[in-house]
């Protein structure tokens, strides 16, 4: 815990760390060869927080990374939207993107860091300091090119049971016009082998955004499934590649936002009143 609070202290320092043309590099290369020649970015007391959140589809990691961005003051930056942002301004990478997403498939290592090594550029001119990516890195390759190439300070591992995730998978929504997110499933999940049950209550769209809700073409229940095994096959080997590093965060999501979201806070020794700081900076 005493690192978590190193950590958070560090939020409030600015400074931004430029590696995302060296991460482009270091996709042409092997991640090995790209770690060893990357200079490694590690001065902790002159920039904000870099934060990786994992975590099964559906386990929440937008809503909580996006939770923290504003509690911290730093971009909240998640390739799964880099990815839809792609397809949908239909450039010459949409058809190929849309036939891999939609079968629930990883993008290729190569298109994810061109987008969001674009998309880290553009904060950084914006003058952008540290982040919490969400979605990235999904595979070891990618974890290794970004570990050769910055320090990651912390990894929150957010998880929740199987049947809760397809469910949340299934409920979600967004307001095809606000852009804001909603999920209409009830959860009601008993507690068996000594496992405690969890409820989590629907998050409903205000009456202005309910007739205009979208579901993500990929939220079928096929294609969750298959996004689930996708995830245990590439994305889980990386929890033990990031607790060999001392840099795991384990969260096992007590309910809904109501009942994790103070307790996220909590093992992040982070409170509500450091929000209106942040606010107020
Ligand atoms: N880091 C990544 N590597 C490869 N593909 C990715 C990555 N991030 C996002 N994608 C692609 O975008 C899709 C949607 O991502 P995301 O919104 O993070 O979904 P999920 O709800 O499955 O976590 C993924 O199924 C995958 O096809």
């Amino acid at each position: 815990m005493a690192a978590v609070t190193r950590l958070v202290k560090h939020s409030r320092l600015s400074a931004v760390p430029s590696f995302w043309k060296a991460m482009t590099t270091a996709t042409a290369s092997s991640s090995a060869s790209a770690s060893a020649s990357l200079s490694s970015r590690s001065d902790l007391s002159s920039r904000s927080v870099q934060w990786v959140f994992l975590g099964c589809p559906g386990v929440g990691k937008g809503t909580y990374a996006s939770r923290l961005s504003h509690l911290l003051g730093v971009p909240h930056i998640a390739t799964g939207d880099l990815v839809r942002h792609e397809l949908s301004s239909n450039g010459p990478l949409s058809h190929q993107l849309a036939e891999i997403v939609n079968q629930g498939k990883l993008v290729s290592d190569e298109i994810i860091i061109s987008l969001l090594s674009k998309r880290l550029e553009a904060g950084e001119a914006r003058g952008e300091s540290g982040f919490i990516l969400d979605g990235f890195p999904r595979t070891i390759r990618q974890a290794e090119i970004l570990d050769g190439v910055t320090d990651i300070d912390l990894v929150v591992n957010l998880k929740l049971p199987e049947q809760a995730l397809i469910e949340k998978c299934l409920g979600r929504r967004i307001c095809g016009q606000c852009g804001k997110n909603f999920n209409v499933a009830s959860i009601n999940i008993e507690g068996e082998n000594g496992m405690p049950g969890i409820s989590m209550a629907p998050l409903m769209p205000p009456s202005q955004c309910a007739s205009k809700l979208i579901t993500r073409a990929d939220d079928t229940e096929a294609v969750v499934k298959e996004r689930l095994l996708v995830y245990s096959e590439k994305s889980q080997p990386l929890e033990e590649f990031y607790r060999n590093r001392g840099k795991l965060l384990e969260f096992d999501l007590p309910g809904g936002i109501p009942e994790s979201w103070p307790k996220l806070l909590e093992v992040l020794n982070l409170d509500e009143h450091e929000e209106k700081l942040s606010a107020a900076a």
